[in-house]
């Protein structure tokens, strides 16, 4: 790579002999002279710039660029070259021999032509840089964005008058063509003084540095309060389809992004599409991962930091990655970052009200320790950087706070995927976990009509990840996959939804023998001593986990299992009063809420009565009524407190569920005790 192609960050990635399908016409160079070797007076403007570029290769200021510090920047810019190479590279420009490129070689360097391959590729990933719809031409609006978002303040008036002195065609864009031109004419000599030149040259240099000098700013929007879908990164960000395909990746053509009822974007059928069709298939460059492909070279400190991230949150790891590429300007990501909401209805953005809100313990305190995780988190990374050189820091010297960590963190957590990574010699794989663009825009139902299939093992396959459709889906319908088998505790940590009668939703306890024993005296249970179990009784809690020094008292209700299986058994065996009566049954049995009455009727009558009245002390945690949240929801309330209010309701549900059922089962159980006993 020539030093002159720093100047359109070219990512490995991007490098268009690993992509089959390259959607860039390689026919339309233009027939421009490219460069000449003297300056006109009316470049200043230029130089002046170019100037400014210098300094940022000159770390230590002194005049000129030596291999280290040319070494250094490309390093930032995710190309590691060799010392041979960078003395090649400086070699190449320097004319004077003295090893360094001062100010006068860098001039000549960047205001000369370099007509190559390289120049129009580079020029290329300039341009998708502009071009964020990608419909092959830069907008006014385009333009502005881009360099807003980089933090130039020009005005979009501005940028019609750059746009216009380079518009040839008078369509009021910038085509590539023209784009190639500006960039060309911003570097030739002989620039005459008219104001088009100008525009072209302010264009072009702008442009120039934008994607040189400039890292986006991580400013992190607090999350929506109203009820419409989350706006994205920027305005108009990039066309997602197009960019898949454009990568060498397969969309199915009766597939669009829109607007998903209340679940944000979403992805959506605009033709009936036959059951088994593939959707979307991607290569593997397309995913983006903290690093788990040979050649991905990651920042030391970033690899140091993933370090300190704890395992369960490992989507701070992953949300590394995806700050330092949102950061940078030119990432091959950036296509798809820019479709990435801007902020999350996740409980750590609730303003601190709406997490006491929520009213259930568990969530409470999952949500406080991811809190505290970013808060400590925060003052790591702040160390991690403090003393870095620009080009050694790998947010390019922005500021990373807490809640562009948290940002980065949901949106992992809310997007990614743990695919199968490398085989363990046990025969099973590592867990990868990977963003998975445009596969990301689908949302989740517990009825899925499509779902995600890894390529594992299959010979000649350059796709790593495809979803096929797993019903015919209809025109109009979202395509909808299964994000897990999940309770709401999840589902709102992780993805800032609550889904309504889930399934999978259950409360925790914690397994307590005084609150057992409370809850069956509040049953009328005669003689319960859950505090003190007989020798035998505590063999069997510790079999089941629930005593000894290897317990695991949190034990659950709701859900598919109804009681979780530890707590059921535990009651009927602390209920039971003849050891060799529990001992004629296997743990599998005293587990099963489906065994009926395995120690008879009233040992199961007085373990069901207990669990009610546990549900009913449960219950009796939660300040208020499902009722009293109803009419507070009808008022209209934030989004956060909706969510928190939603998710309390549910959670109430969950364990009147559990308490009807129950009391269903108690009557059935009785009735047959009433028929035996009349027998
Ligand atoms: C993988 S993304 C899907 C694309 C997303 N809707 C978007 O606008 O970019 C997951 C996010 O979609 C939304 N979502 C997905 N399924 C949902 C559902 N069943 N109910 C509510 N929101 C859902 C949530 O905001 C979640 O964090």
């Amino acid at each position: 790579m020539g030093f002159k192609s720093l100047f359109a960050r070219k990512n490995k990635k991007s490098d268009s002999s690993s992509v089959q399908n390259h959607n860039v016409d390689h026919h339309t160079t233009l027939d421009i002279p490219l460069g000449s070797r003297s300056h006109s007076v009316n470049a200043r403007d230029q130089i002046a710039e170019l100037e400014q570029v210098f300094k940022k290769f000159d770390v230590n200021g002194d005049g000129k660029i030596s291999s280290a510090e040319l070494g250094a920047i490309m390093g930032s810019l995710g190309e590691s070259s060799t010392e041979e190479e960078l003395q090649k590279m400086i070699k190449e420009v320097d004319a004077d021999g003295d090893g360094f490129i001062d100010l006068s070689e860098f001039i000549e360097l960047n205001t000369k032509g370099v007509d190559s391959d390289e120049v129009l590729e580079n020029l290329k990933v300039a341009f998708s840089v502009y071009d964020i719809d990608g419909n092959g031409s830069i907008s006014a609006e385009e333009l502005f964005e881009v360099l807003k978002s980089l933090g130039d303040d020009c005005s979009i008036a501005e940028c019609r008058k750059m746009i216009n002195g380079v518009d040839c065609d008078g369509d009021g864009m910038i085509s590539f063509d023209e784009f190639k031109l500006m960039m060309m004419m911003g570097s030739r000599t002989e620039v005459d003084s008219s104001s088009e030149s100008s525009s072209i040259t302010m264009a072009a240099s702008k442009m120039v540095m934008a994607s040189l000098t400039h890292f986006r700013p991580l400013t992190c929007a607090a999350a929506s309060s109203s009820g419409c879908y989350p706006g994205r990164l920027v305005a108009q960000p990039h066309d997602l389809v197009k960019w898949v395909r454009r990568q060498g990746g397969f969309v199915h053509q009766g597939l669009k992004i829109g607007e998903d009822s209340s679940h944000g974007l979403g992805l959506l059928a605009s033709e009936e599409i036959p059951k088994g069709s593939e959707l979307i298939s991607l290569p593997q460059h397309i995913p983006l991962r903290f690093g788990s492909l040979e050649s991905d070279e990651i920042h030391s400190v970033l690899v140091d930091l993933a370090q300190k991230v704890p395992e369960e949150l490992w989507a701070m790891k992953l949300g590394l990655k995806l700050l330092q590429e949102r950061a940078k300007v030119g990432s091959f990501w950036w296509p798809y970052i820019s479709n990435l909401p801007e902020a999350y209805s996740v409980p750590i953005f609730f303003p601190g009200e709406d997490i006491k809100n929520l009213q259930y313990a568990p969530l409470l305190y999952q949500v406080n320790k991811r809190c505290r995780f970013l808060l400590d988190f925060e003052q790591e990374v702040r160390r991690a950087l403090e003393n870095l050189k620009l080009i050694d820091h790998p947010f390019g010297g922005l500021d990373v706070d807490a809640s562009s960590l948290g940002w980065a963190m949901s949106a992992v957590s809310s997007r990614a995927f743990r695919l199968h990574g490398k085989k363990l010699p046990d025969g099973t794989s590592e867990d990868d976990p990977m963003m998975l663009p445009l596969i990301d825009m689908c949302n989740h139902s517990f009825e899925p009509n499509a779902r995600i299939v890894q390529e594992q093992g299959v010979d000649n396959t350059k796709m790593l990840v495809k979803v096929v459709a797993e019903t015919a889906i209809k025109q109009n319908d979202p395509l909808a996959i299964n994000y897990g088998n999940l309770n709401n505790d999840f589902f709102l940590l992780d993805y800032g939804f609550v889904i309504p009668s889930n399934p999978y939703d259950c409360i925790e306890l914690r397994y307590d023998g005084a609150l057992l024993d409370a809850a069956s005296m509040a049953a009328g249970v005669s003689s319960p001593n859950f505090s003190a179990p007989s020798p035998w009784q505590q063999r069997f809690l510790s079999q089941l986990g629930l005593e000894g020094e290897a317990s695991n008292l949190k034990v659950s209700l709701g859900g598919p299992e109804l009681v979780e299986g530890r707590l059921l058994a535990a009651l009927r065996v602390l209920l039971a009063s003849d050891v060799t009566e529990v001992e004629k049954h296997d743990l599998k049995t005293l587990k099963s809420l489906s065994a009926e009455a395995p120690l008879g009727v009233s040992n199961e009558v007085a373990a069901f009565r207990t669990m009610i009245a546990l549900c009913v002390i449960a219950l009796g945690h939660f300040p208020t009524k499902i009722m009293e949240d109803e009419s507070l929801l009808k008022k209209g309330v934030s989004s956060s407190s909706e969510l928190a209010i939603q998710f309390r309701i549910q959670k109430k549900s969950v364990i009147i569920d559990v308490m009807k059922n129950l009391t269903r089962r108690v009557k059935l159980l009785s009735q047959k005790e009433t028929v035996t006993s009349q027998d």
